[in-house]
Order: C-alpha cells, then sequence, then structure tokens
C-alpha cells in the first residue's frame, strides 16, 4: 500500500517591496529578520539600474547571510553569481534557464512556473532547486495573470522532492490551505512589509499561521 508523502515542513520566504530607500531599509530588514524565522530572502527592485541593484546587493546580503537567511536575486543569474548571492529567482522571460543552471553551479535556481505542471516538470528535469505557482490570490504588488489551483501543489509535493513555493497574495490569514496542500515555502511581499504593526509583526503573524496549519 502507498505511504502518504511525509510533510515537509513550511517556512517563510520573504521578497523585497520593489522599490526601497536604502537610507531606511537595512534596518526595517534587520528588525524583520530578528523577529522569527525566515528561510530567504530576494531582492527584487523591478526595473531599477544596475548600479542601485548594486547598492542594494551590497547593504542587505550580509544582513542575510549572517543570519543565515539564503539571499537570492531576482531576474539576473549573472549578477547574482558575480556578487555571492546565494542564487538566483527567474521568470520565464528571465533568459536561459539552463544557462543560468551551469553558471549558478552549487547555487540555488528558482524558476517561476505560474500554474503550469507542464512548466514546473520542465524546470525540474533542467535542475532547478524549487518551483514557484502563483499566484493564488489577487495581489497588488504585480500584474499577475495565472491563477493556480491548491490541486498543483498537492500534485507536486506528493510526486516531486523538488521544493515548491507558493506566491501572489498570500497573507497570514489565507495561507492555511497552502501549507496544507504542501507548498514547502510561502513568499510574501505585501503581508509583511505592509503589515499594519509592521515588517516585524508581519514575520511573527507569517510563521505563526504557518506553525498552526501545520498543527
Ligand atoms: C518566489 C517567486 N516566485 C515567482 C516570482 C515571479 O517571477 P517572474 O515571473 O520573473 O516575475 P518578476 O518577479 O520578475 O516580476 C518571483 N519573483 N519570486
Ligand atoms: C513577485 C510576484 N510573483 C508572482 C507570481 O504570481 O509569479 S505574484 C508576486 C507578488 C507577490 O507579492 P504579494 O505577496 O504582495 O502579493
Ligand atoms: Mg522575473
Amino acid at each position: 500500500m502507498p505511504h502518504p508523502p511525509e510533510p515537509r515542513g513550511c517556512r517563510l520566504y520573504l521578497v523585497t517591496p520593489p522599490r526601497i530607500d536604502l537610507a531606511t531599509f537595512p534596518d526595517t530588514l534587520a528588525r524583520a529578520l530578528d523577529a522569527g524565522d525566515v528561510a530567504c530572502l530576494q531582492l527584487r527592485l523591478k526595473d531599477a539600474p544596475e548600479d542601485e541593484v548594486l547598492r542594494a546587493i551590497d547593504a542587505l546580503r550580509p544582513l542575510a547571510q549572517s543570519r543565515d537567511v539564503a539571499f537570492l536575486l531576482n531576474d539576473d543569474a549573472e549578477l547574482a553569481a558575480r556578487t555571492g548571492c546565494d542564487g538566483a529567482h527567474l521568470g520565464q522571460e528571465d533568459g536561459d534557464h539552463a544557462a543560468a543552471r551551469a553558471l549558478l553551479r552549487e547555487a540555488t535556481l528558482g524558476i517561476t512556473c505560474h500554474d503550469s505542471r507542464h512548466l514546473a516538470m520542465r524546470a525540474g528535469e533542467m535542475g532547478a532547486d524549487y518551483v514557484a505557482f502563483g499566484a493564488f490570490f489577487p495581489t497588488t504588488t504585480k500584474d499577475a495573470r495565472h491563477r493556480p489551483e491548491l490541486e498543483i501543489l498537492e500534485w507536486w509535493s506528493s510526486i516531486f522532492e523538488i521544493p515548491c513555493v507558493a506566491i501572489g497574495g498570500i497573507t497570514a490569514a489565507n495561507c492555511a490551505p497552502l501549507v496544507r496542500a504542501g507548498a514547502d515555502f510561502l513568499a510574501v511581499v505585501g503581508a509583511v512589509w505592509s503589515h499594519p504593526e509592521g515588517p516585524a509583526a508581519g514575520v511573527r503573524a507569517m510563521n505563526e499561521a504557518i506553525a498552526a496549519a501545520e498543527g
């Protein structure tokens, strides 16, 4: 008789706001990371010039890595490899995934798969370290055009060892079904950075909601 899949545990994956002020954001980030369990921080500065991204990497990467939080760069595997990041997150339009895999060597490569089993299996075969599905809920952070069903998390986590990330409009109030469906990570922007009591409270709320959902 087949065994049910082992619970794998779910962790918080933090994505930066699309714009940050380097005069204040490092302190805010440090307080958020010190508030609870964060597996990973993705630097996502959409459409920022490279010198601005470089300054942000220099300021934020040590804050994450010194706390054992993996520091991933969005969109640019070459820059991630060149600047000591722990890896990169690439979308379907973000260049050659196989070339990025080779360039990043042992570093982490995550791939956006929207609501597609086909894209996820292709990413897994190519050597992705995780696949990301979204947007599960409406979000104002990005114009997200795909809306996966929970079943894609159940399907993926019951068949594949490669971790899956859920993203898009996730909050402490709505995350329980994603955790129970098998998401290994919940990636959030607004739930932390726009939490009414501040980002540290946002991290605590997400940690508590994940723990409650895991029972
Ligand atoms: C964890 C995670 N999942 C999905 C995305 C979206 O990536 P992409 O489709 O390339 O869109 P942009 O983030 O580049 O606007 C992500 N960044 N992180
Ligand atoms: C960056 C990103 N990618 C998405 C996708 O569906 O691929 S949704 C999204 C925005 C996530 O921000 P929030 O937690 O504020 O909704
Ligand atoms: Mg991208």
